[in-house]
């Protein structure tokens, strides 16, 4: 029978297959960070389970983290006790962890594929939902509650049920200022956050393949908002050379044998799929959002739907926005370029491409905080520090912040923010606040502007 890449890493992995129920499927990384790993550890203290393979799991922090001064003691306590926790329950079940101020630290979608953890035809789960990132090596990568979680300490297994399958197409060339984030903006305003439920999603076309392994990243991180398990696009030359030389990436022959057999994982050409979508890249635009779920985009120039759900007036309200309205030229105090979607070294340089030379407007808050240490290394190493400096940008130390607020970096109510994140849900960046987003461009532009602005026009 033809396979999909999806069929393909799926079957390898089956350790048990259930008649006519779940697999039982071996995950080959387990990823976890503060938030959803300490009920897992208990349950397993409480069972007196031991943990089966330490050395398959890795651990960072990252929700929780302060994005200033990580040097000193953690100011907020629950955040301090949440951390030490963490720390804790790694030392008693020989976990490596990359806590704060370690150099491989970061949000756990930026520092598992920069170090190498993240490789082709893997499993790889974690207690986060867009787990759906690593789908970009080509791996199927999903999020997992957390008794799963305690699953997979215990047995390195997970019980699950085979998803079906989908594949996006889309093929041409993208525009000018067209960003791998207003991509996957745009595939979820015209399909919708639901219509990925119990799917896996194959990203297919020219689009993809290519694009680099940052915007694929981009790309699959965001599956999720389309409710599908997760999404993953086939690897390619693209994928082989941004794992080569990685620090945790195989080496030498073996990296040679597994490149070969990472090659066969392409979906066969009759391979037939459940479902199936696809655009034209030609019709893609700069992407927004105007309401409280990521399927309520636009594009930049566009103007917010007058009828149907896409105008639900609860989000409208919230908001504080009008069916039929135009959101350029929008007054905005706040921008934040990071978190798991948009906080790679491709995303700053982007930015700072568009800022350099110029100066942010007087009523607008710039924050931009990396998504891991390596890549906050990295801006220094390229001077892009000194141009969001002198742009008058506030830049951050990593960590998830101002996407979900779990730490001081909050946007205050009524406030809109344009954001590279991936959910506007309410009060999502503190409780009022009002998320619109946006790729890095998008918001950069915003910031020098101080109201969302038809950069296109500008771009050279
Ligand atoms: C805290 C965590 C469970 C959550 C998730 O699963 O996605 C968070 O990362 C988020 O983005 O909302
Ligand atoms: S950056 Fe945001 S979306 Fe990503 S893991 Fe952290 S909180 Fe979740």
């Amino acid at each position: 029978m033809k396979k999909t890449l999806f069929d393909k890493i799926w079957d390898s992995h089956i350790v048990e297959s259930i008649p006519d129920g779940p697999d039982i499927l071996y995950i080959d990384k387990h990823l976890i960070h503060e938030v959803t790993s300490p009920q897992a550890f208990n349950e397993l203290k409480e069972r007196d389970v031991p943990l089966f393979r330490p050395e398959q799991t890795v651990a960072t922090a990252d929700h929780n983290t302060p994005t200033e001064n990580q040097h000193l003691p953690v100011k907020d306590l629950l955040s301090r006790k949440q951390l030490k926790e963490l720390t804790q329950n790694c030392e008693e079940n020989n976990i490596t962890l990359y806590g704060l101020g370690h150099p491989y630290n970061g949000i756990v979608h930026v520092m598992a594929p920069e170090l190498g953890i993240t490789q082709p035809g893997m499993t790889i789960v974690c207690g986060d939902s867009h787990t759906s990132t690593h789908g970009a090596f080509g791996t199927i990568a999903f999020g997992i509650g957390t008794s799963q979680v305690a699953q997979v300490f215990a047995s390195q297994c997970l019980l699950v049920e085979k998803p079906k399958k989908l594949r996006v197409n889309v093929n041409g060339k993208l525009k000018k200022g067209v960003l791998p984030k207003d991509v996957i903006l745009y595939i979820i305003s015209k399909l919708g956050t639901n219509s990925g439920t119990g799917y896996f999603c194959e990203y297919a076309g020219d689009v993809f393949e290519n694009m680099s392994m940052e915007g694929r990243m981009t790309v699959c991180n965001m599956s999720i908002e389309m409710g599908a398990r997760g999404g993953l696009i086939a690897p390619d030359d693209t994928t082989f050379d941004y794992v080569e030389g990685k620090e945790f990436a195989p080496k030498g022959e073996e990296f040679e044998n597994l490149k070969a057999y990472w090659k066969t994982l392409k979906t066969d050409k009759e391979a037939e799929f459940d479902q199936e979508y696809s655009f034209d890249a030609e019709d893609i635009e700069p992407m927004i959002t105007y309401g409280t779920n990521p399927g309520m985009g636009i594009k930049l120039s566009g103007s917010i739907p007058v009828e149907g759900t896409k105008s639900d007036a609860k989000a409208l309200s919230y908001m504080g926005f009008q069916p039929g309205e135009s959101l350029l030229e929008k007054p905005i105090n706040y921008i934040f370029i990071g978190s798991c979607t948009n906080s790679r070294i491709e995303d700053f340089r982007t930015a700072a491409a568009y800022i350099k030379g110029k100066r942010k407007a007087d009523n607008v808050n710039a924050l931009i905080v990396p998504g891991s240490r390596q890549v906050a290394a990295q801006i220094q190493e390229e001077g892009l520090n000194l141009i969001f400096e002198e742009a008058g940008f506030t830049l951050r130390q990593p960590g998830c912040s101002a996407c979900l607020a779990m730490n001081d970096d909050k946007i205050p109510a009524g406030e809109y923010c344009v954001s590279t994140s991936n959910r506007n849900f309410e009060g999502r960046q503190g409780q009022g606040s009002r998320t619109i987003l946006a790729s890095p461009l998008t918001a950069a532009a915003t910031a020098i502007a101080g109201k969302l602005t038809d950069y296109t026009k500008m771009l050279n």
